[in-house]
C-alpha cells in the first residue's frame, strides 16, 4: 500500500512562491506523471515528496501519516535522478547494495536482493563493471536497480531518461512500462517533458502551471477534454489550434462564425444567450484535413514539413492564432504556397470562452482543482487554471 495524500501543499524560497494550493490524492499503485512548463516546480515537487525540500505549507500523507517532518531515509520512498548519481569507482552490484550495507542488512540479503534486481533490469552480466563501462542506458537501469533494491512503497523519477539517446530512451520507456507491470501495488510518480513518455506511462497526468495545478486526468481525458486553453495546448503536438471567432447559432450543436472568415459547427451544447459570445475554437493539427465543401479555415501555405508518416502545413493568418498548423497523414510537401480549404469534424473541436472551456460550464471535471492558484510575481498565468467559465 502507497496512498499519497497531499493537502494545500506550498512552497517558497523566501519572498518566491514557487508553489501553493496542491491538493492532490494519489492511490496506491498509481503511475502519476507531472507535467508542465520550464520552471512551473514539477522537480520541486518530487524532491518534496522525497523529503529532500521542506514543505513550506499544508500537508503530505502517506498511508494515513504525515510526512512533512519524517526524514527522507524513512519515507518507503525511493528516487532515480537524471544525472544517475552513481558512485563512479563502484561495480553495477557495490551501487545496488550501497544503501542495503548502510541499512545494516546480511550478505545474503544483499545478494539477493541485488541479483533480483540484476535479472528484473537485465543488468546481470554487468554486475561486476564500474559504471564507465556501461551505456548510457545500463547505467540509469542501474539507478533504477538502485531505488528497487530497497523495495520501496513509492518510486520517484526525476526525467531519468532525458540523458539518453532517442532510440535508448525508447527502450528504457518500455523497460519502466514492464517495471510498473511487474509491481502493481507499488506507486510511481516521474516528471518528464516529454509527451509520449507522459501519454504512454500515466495512469493519470498532472499538468502544473502557474504554481498550481491546471489539471489531473487519465492522458486521453486530458487530450480530448481538457479543461482550458492552457492544457489544450500543453497536451499534443504541435498544440491545438485556436482560433478567435464568435457565436452565430446555438443548440445541440454550436454555429461559429472565425474572425479569419470560415464557419463551422461544433458537437458542444449552447443556449439561446450564448448567441453572439466570444469564443475560440480549438482545432487539434491532426483533426484538420483538406476539403473542397465549406472550410474552416482556408489560407496560403507558408511552409511543409514533411515528416514521412505526416506532413505539417503551416500558415500564417495575420491573426493571433499564428500559425495556423494542420498535420495530414502522408506526404503533401507539393502543397507548399497552393492555397487550401481546411475542414475538421464536430466531434472533433473545442469551444473556449474566456481560456476556458465549455464543455465544462455545467459539468466541472472531478479531475479540476477546486481552488485556483492565483496569478503571482508577475508572471502571466491568469489565463491558466480558472475554476469553471465565467459568462
Ligand atoms: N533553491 C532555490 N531557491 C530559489 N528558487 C528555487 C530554488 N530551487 C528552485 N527554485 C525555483 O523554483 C521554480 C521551480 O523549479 P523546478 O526545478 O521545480 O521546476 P521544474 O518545473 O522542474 O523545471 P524544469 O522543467 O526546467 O526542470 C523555478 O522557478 C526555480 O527557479
Amino acid at each position: 500500500m502507497a496512498d499519497l495524500k497531499l493537502t494545500d501543499v506550498a512552497k517558497s524560497y523566501g519572498d518566491v512562491n514557487v508553489l501553493r494550493n496542491i491538493d492532490l490524492d494519489i492511490t496506491s499503485g498509481e503511475f502519476i506523471v507531472f507535467v508542465g512548463p520550464s520552471g512551473c516546480g514539477k522537480s520541486t515537487l518530487l524532491r518534496m515528496i522525497a523529503g529532500l525540500e521542506r514543505i513550506t505549507g499544508g500537508t503530505l500523507e502517506i498511508d494515513g501519516q504525515q510526512m512533512n517532518d519524517i526524514p527522507p531515509s524513512q519515507r518507503g520512498i525511493a528516487m532515480v535522478f537524471q544525472s544517475y548519481a552513481l558512485y563512479p569507482h563502484m561495480t553495477v552490484r557495490d551501487n545496488m547494495a550501497f544503501a542495503l550495507k548502510i541499512a545494516g542488512q546480511s550478505k545474503e540479503q544483499i545478494q539477493q536482493a541485488t541479483d533480483r534486481a540484476g535479472k528484473m533490469l537485465q543488468l546481470t552480466p554487468y554486475l561486476d563493471r564500474l559504471p564507465k563501462a556501461l551505456s548510457g542506458g545500463q547505467r540509469q537501469r542501474v539507478a533504477i536497480g538502485r531505488a528497487i533494491v530497497r523495495d520501496p512503497k513509492v518510486y520517484l523519477f526525476d526525467e531519468p531518461l532525458s540523458n539518453l539517446d532517442a532510440a535508448l530512451r525508447v527502450a528504457t520507456r518500455i523497460e519502466i512500462a514492464q517495471l510498473k507491470e511487474s509491481m502493481p501495488d507499488r506507486t510511481m510518480i516521474y516528471v518528464t517533458h516529454d509527451q509520449t513518455e507522459a501519454m504512454t506511462l500515466a495512469d493519470r497526468i498532472v499538468v502544473l502551471a502557474g504554481g498550481g495545478i491546471a489539471q489531473v486526468g487519465a492522458p486521453l481525458e486530458l487530450y480530448e477534454r481538457p479543461v482550458n486553453e492552457f492544457v489544450a495546448q500543453f497536451i499534443g503536438s504541435p498544440a491545438m489550434n485556436l482560433l478567435p471567432g464568435r457565436i452565430t447559432g446555438t443548440g445541440a450543436r454550436t454555429r461559429v462564425r472565425l474572425d479569419a472568415g470560415g464557419e463551422c459547427e461544433v458537437a458542444i451544447p449552447t443556449g439561446p444567450e450564448d448567441e453572439g459570445l466570444t469564443v475560440s475554437l480549438g482545432v487539434r493539427p491532426e483533426d484538420m484535413r483538406i476539403t473542397d465543401g465549406p472550410a474552416l479555415f482556408e489560407g496560403e501555405v507558408d511552409l511543409t514539413e514533411a515528416l514521412g508518416e505526416v506532413t505539417l502545413l503551416y500558415f500564417g493568418t495575420g491573426l493571433e492564432a499564428d500559425p495556423v498548423i494542420a498535420k495530414l497523414p502522408g506526404i503533401h510537401n507539393k502543397l507548399n504556397h497552393t492555397t487550401v480549404r481546411l475542414t475538421a469534424d464536430p466531434e472533433a473541436m473545442h469551444l473556449f470562452h474566456e481560456g476556458n472551456s465549455l464543455l465544462y460550464r455545467d459539468n466541472p471535471p472531478p479531475s479540476a482543482p477546486r481552488r485556483m492558484p492565483e496569478p503571482e510575481g508577475g508572471e502571466d498565468l491568469d489565463e491558466i487554471a480558472k475554476p469553471n467559465p465565467a459568462r
